[in-house]
């Protein structure tokens, strides 16, 4: 472990002239560990009309109907009348900047060790890739207090701390409504998966934190701040700073549509989890996050997974006479060692064809 004092590491200093820690800011062309060859494969466009990811006010009487229709045709939706403060939302993201503004040689004080979740540096995706992303990344599993103290030396940790466990204690709340609403959209209820009721007041969902930073970007058109990827959550609600740069992937043609920030507005992403459980019905939907040539931007994403021990399979109730689980059961844990090991190939490699039908349904 690195010393707990402001001077840098002497590893650490000399990372800090590895590309993989340089500083975005004083770059004026991207180079070439950072330029990706095959970014426009699809065109990107503007969201509008039937392109548009749905808005769903989650205090009004058809939000069930539209979280449903959202999660099997989109497999991502905005919502509003979460309950979550805006002053909240203020308050993380200027937590989120501060951190990011660290010196690099102060953030790497807290780089994630190799076989953990938590920690500052690339997102855990980048082994896949030969190209580098233009963002920075800090996942919090559990307790922020561990990393925040080797970040701020003295007890300026605590600021980001309190602000970080209180948007947790009331996302685990808004997850848990969202994890019910989508059970009830495909006519599930408690007795069907007993972990995901509200009765539980969402105590039992495993959740991690991951937060974003994409610097301003010379040649935004040569980098990407974060690849397409699917999550392999339940569900993950996505906190978007002003600045544009999600984008999901829409079929037929492909095409990238921005999902544009709005104010008070968060995203939520069906996972492959959720996919596995709905036996494809809700679709865990390819997104990846661009970058802008004059400003930076931020976001954080709660990510919610089922308790490590539950074995998510497709859910009986959701499967015809004839129609057997289109995927065997995997527990989060295993999902997301097979996902460390296959990226995007995660969910086809647990698919199931009709000769193992019989045998593997719950
Ligand atoms: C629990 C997790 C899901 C995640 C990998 C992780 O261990 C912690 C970070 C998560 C994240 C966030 C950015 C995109 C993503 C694909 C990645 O590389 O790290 C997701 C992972 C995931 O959903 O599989
Ligand atoms: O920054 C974004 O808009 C996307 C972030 C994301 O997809 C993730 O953290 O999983
Ligand atoms: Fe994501």
């Amino acid at each position: 472990m690195p010393p707990l004092s402001d001077e840098p590491h002497p590893h650490h200093t000399l990372r800090l002239h590895h590309p993989r820690h340089f500083q975005f800011e004083s770059i004026r062309k991207v180079p070439d560990s950072h330029a990706w060859p095959d970014l426009h494969d699809h065109p990107s466009v503007e969201p509008s009309g039937p392109d548009s990811v749905p808005v769903v006010d989650l205090a009004s009487p058809d939000a069930l109907l539209l979280v449903g229709r959202a999660c099997q045709d989109f497999g991502v939706f905005q919502i509003t009348s979460h309950g979550i403060p805006t002053d909240l939302l203020d308050r993380l993201e200027s937590q989120i900047r501060r951190l990011f503004s660290l010196p690099t040689h102060q953030k790497l004080k807290a780089a994630r060790s190799p076989g953990s979740i938590s920690g500052y540096g690339l997102v855990p995706i980048s082994s896949f890739f030969p190209k580098l992303m233009w963002s920075e990344g800090f996942t919090i599993a559990g307790s922020p207090l561990e990393h925040a103290r080797k970040l701020w030396p003295n007890e300026s940790y605590a600021e980001f701390c309190n602000v970080i466990e209180e948007y947790s204690k009331v996302m685990k709340k808004l997850a848990g409504r969202l994890m019910h609403l989508m059970l009830l959209s495909l006519g599930l209820t408690e007795e069907d998966i007993s972990w995901a009721g509200p009765t539980k007041d969402s105590g039992d969902l495993s959740t991690v934190m991951q937060l974003n930073s994409y610097p301003a970007c010379p040649e935004p058109d040569r980098a990407v701040g974060l690849a397409a990827h699917t999550d392999s959550s339940l569900l993950t609600v996505l906190y978007q700073s002003r600045t544009s740069g999600l984008q999901v992937l829409r079929p037929d043609p492909p095409r990238w549509v921005t999902v544009p920030p709005l104010p008070g507005v968060l995203i939520v992403h069906v996972g492959d989890l959720s996919h596995i459980l709905s036996n494809g019905r809700f679709r865990s939907v390819l997104h990846r996050a661009v970058v802008n040539r004059t400003h930076h931007r931020l976001s954080a994403a709660y990510i919610c997974g089922p308790p490590a021990h539950v074995k998510v399979s497709p859910v009986k109730k959701l499967l015809g006479p004839s129609q057997g689980p289109a995927y065997r059961a995997v527990t989060w844990p295993e999902y997301l060692a097979l996902k460390g090991k296959l990226f995007n190939e995660a969910l086809a490699s647990i698919k199931l064809c009709e000769e193992q039908w019989e045998d593997r349904s719950n």
